[in-house]
């Protein structure tokens, strides 16, 4: 096999605040390789961003990628070593602060954002901004970069590009100005695209609209993505391969048909469970029960073991690190789950605990009302 285009390995970033430190992503690992869309699932707080502005190195202070290795086409975008005195410091070959601007960050890896209006600048005409981008980036003459610019509209689905290309931002509807953001995220022919929620906040016919034109381009540019969302039938719709999130960890790892009918974490069960789907009636979804902790201070053991309809004493004890629990000869596919024989802790006679999700306080609740009334 030939090597990922992406490879992250036990990456740590962490915030140091006032009230302690939040360990945001906690010792994540995986790999995008040429020409598939890589989903990053979980739901808010998981750690999807912070491990998406992490592989750009756009951690703010009180943040720092404090561990792990991030290569990019063969070059290290973050890498410790030990000095002489055993004190960590980036490795020699780690990309500069200025290679990172000038090589890396919108050229070789794009990103695009749930808001448009944090990427796009509203007293500038769209076009403007599009042809400004490629001519500095691309190294274009105005006219040769206006023409591109209204080339990458027409490709992104805007109709009558030319005179849309006077329009400003507030002038396009929020679909149309995630397609222009596409078109510039394009634009640099970058090898890999990052995508923080671009469709969240749009209606669900255009999101499906603007995925399925993701998935043409993809297959025309080749372009990798890691897609970022909560949603799982977003992944279902685009993912070749999806990443689940919880608290700064990733509990299962697996190409998406084999997440969906092969499911091996109970979270990822609780978030299909959550999904509305159409062999499904609205009385079958079901919410996850309870709240994600706080990633300052994680539960014991396995970190889902408090919402898990699954969990037993072991899973308070004994905190699982992904493994492949892949049949020979399938693709990899990773979970974090101790109830599986791979872990062999003693899960099996491991007594069941009460959780959010098992009904330990509702069910006492309902008893004692029960017997009061
Ligand atoms: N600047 C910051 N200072 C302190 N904590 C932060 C900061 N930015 C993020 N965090 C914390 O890091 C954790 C992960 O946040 P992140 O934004 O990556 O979640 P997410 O999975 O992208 O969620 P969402 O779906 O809401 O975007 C959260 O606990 C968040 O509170
Ligand atoms: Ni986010």
């Amino acid at each position: 096999m030939s090597e990922p285009l992406l490879s992250v390995r036990d990456l740590k970033t962490q915030f140091f605040t006032e009230d302690g430190t939040v360990r945001a992503v906690d010792g994540i690992s995986f790999d995008v390789n040429e020409g598939e869309i890589v989903g990053l699932v979980g739901e808010s707080g998981a750690g999807k961003s912070v491990a998406t502005s992490s592989i750009l190195r756009l951690v703010d202070s009180p943040g720092e990628i404090v561990g792990g290795e991030i290569e990019f086409k063969g070059e290290t975008i973050f890498g410790l070593e030990a000095d002489d005195d055993g004190e960590l410091r980036p490795r020699d070959e780690m990309l500069t602060e200025e290679e990172m601007r000038k090589q890396i960050r919108g050229r070789e890896i794009a990103i695009i954002f749930q808001d448009p209006m944090e990427s796009l600048n509203p007293v500038f005409t769209v076009g403007g901004q599009l042809r400004e981008f490629i001519e500095i980036n691309r190294g274009l003459d105005p006219d040769e970069a206006k023409a591109e610019a209204i080339d990458m509209l027409r490709e992104v689905g805007i109709p009558a590009p030319e005179s849309r290309y006077d329009e400003y931002p507030h002038q396009f509807s929020g679909g149309m100005r995630q397609r222009v953001l596409i078109a510039m995220a394009l634009a640099c022919q970058p090898d890999l695209i990052i995508a923080d929620e671009p469709t969240t906040a749009l209606d669900v016919t255009v999101e499906g609209e603007i995925l399925e034109m993701v998935t043409d381009l993809q297959e025309k540019y080749g372009t990798s993505f890691i897609w970022v969302t909560h949603d799982m039938s977003v992944v279902a719709e685009i993912c070749d391969r999806v990443n689940v999130m919880y608290l700064g960890e990733i509990i299962e790892q697996a190409e998406v048909d084999d997440l969906f009918y092969d499911t091996k974490h109970p979270y990822t069960s609780a978030l299909l469970d959550s999904m509305p789907r159409p062999d499904r009636t609205v009385d079958e979804l079901r919410p996850i029960e309870g709240v994600m902790p706080e990633a300052i201070d994680p539960p014991s053991g396995c970190r889902f073991h408090s919402r898990c309809p699954e969990a037993r004493e072991v899973c308070r004890e004994v905190h699982p690190e992904p493994r492949d629990l892949s049949e020979e000869g399938e693709a990899l596919h990773t979970a974090a789950c101790v109830k599986h024989d791979a872990f062999d802790v003693g899960y099996d006679e491991s007594p069941p605990i009460d959780t959010q999700a098992t009904g330990g306080f509702s069910a006492g609740f309902t008893e004692t009302g029960g017997e009061a009334e």
